[in-house]
């Protein structure tokens, strides 16, 4: 491993979710849990449903807080970011979910949408260079023969997940976390979307954090993964050794239940 900065740190990190002042009723969500993501890594993290997933993603979205323990993006402790810290971390950390019709304005043009993006976080282009990126943005997510005046309801499924992911690339995210992003759509198409995410990843360095409940999905794509259960980390490691020969049982029962 390299000795650049990680661009996530979480250090035993929990959460739990109901009533703070009645102890009996507050479940834990997470936790402890301790993942680590470095720049140019693509990271799995991994379970059934329940297993704490959504929670992690979350979290270093920064979409929920935690109870107790350390995030530390880029080195820099969450907690004590500035206004203009927490600006930043926006435009530097973007996230795909599960189902695009959420992360997309269904009454702007989804051309609009991915222009929004870039008024906010790379502000200066003229409309020209912004009208140009968008194309290219297309190009890249392989819908460049789509008009990008048209709305979110006016394209299917996959291609709805494509423009979320053309809008997320807008802004050069240091970080790209994706929930369980081909979840939602139709198995033929989650083929094609596996694979622009293979040719992004080769093609991009980037660097992300994949939800996943597939196992196969994850053995392809990520470097590392981090497999859950129960919002705790019960193995962790190269995902061609953890997804091949797992060490825990926990993670030989979520195998042998994929073949
Ligand atoms: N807002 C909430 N309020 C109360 N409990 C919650 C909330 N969000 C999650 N939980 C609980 O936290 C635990 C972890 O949920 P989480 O959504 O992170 O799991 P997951 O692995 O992402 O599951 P899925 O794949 O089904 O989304 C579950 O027991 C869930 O019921």
């Amino acid at each position: 491993m390299s000795s650049a900065q990680p661009i996530v740190e979480l250090h035993n990190l929990s959460k739990s979710f109901g009533s703070r002042a009645l102890v009996q009723n507050r479940s834990f969500a997470l936790g402890p849990v301790s993942i680590r993501v470095m720049p140019g890594e693509v990271v799995g993290v991994l379970g059934e449903s329940g297993s704490g997933k959504s929670t992690v993603a979350n979290v270093m979205m920064r979409l929920t807080g935690f109870d107790d323990g350390q995030y530390l993006f880029q080195g820099r402790d969450v907690t004590g970011f500035t206004r203009r810290e927490s600006f930043d971390f926006k435009s530097k950390v973007q996230i795909i979910f599960q189902d695009p019709y959420g992360s997309l304005n269904p009454r702007a043009t989804v051309g609009a949408s991915v222009r929004e993006a870039l008024i906010l976080h790379k502000p200066g282009m003229s409309r020209a260079q912004m009208d140009k990126r968008v194309r290219e943005l297309f190009a890249e997510v392989g819908l460049a023969n789509q008009n990008p005046d048209k709305y979110p309801h006016e394209f299917s499924g996959g291609q709805r997940q494509r423009i979320a992911i053309a809008r997320a690339l807008a802004v050069e995210p240091e970080l790209l976390v994706c929930d369980e992003p081909l979840s939602s759509l139709d198995v033929s198409i989650q083929a094609q979307v596996l694979e622009l995410f293979v040719s992004l990843i080769r093609n991009h360095n980037l660097t992300m954090v994949f939800i996943s409940h597939d196992l196969n999905v994850s053995r392809l794509l990520c470097d590392r993964v981090y497999v859950m259960h129960e919002g705790k980390v019960v193995e962790e490691g190269q995902a061609a050794q953890v997804l091949t020969q797992p060490q825990h049982e926990y993670t030989a029962r979520l195998l042998a239940a994929v073949y």
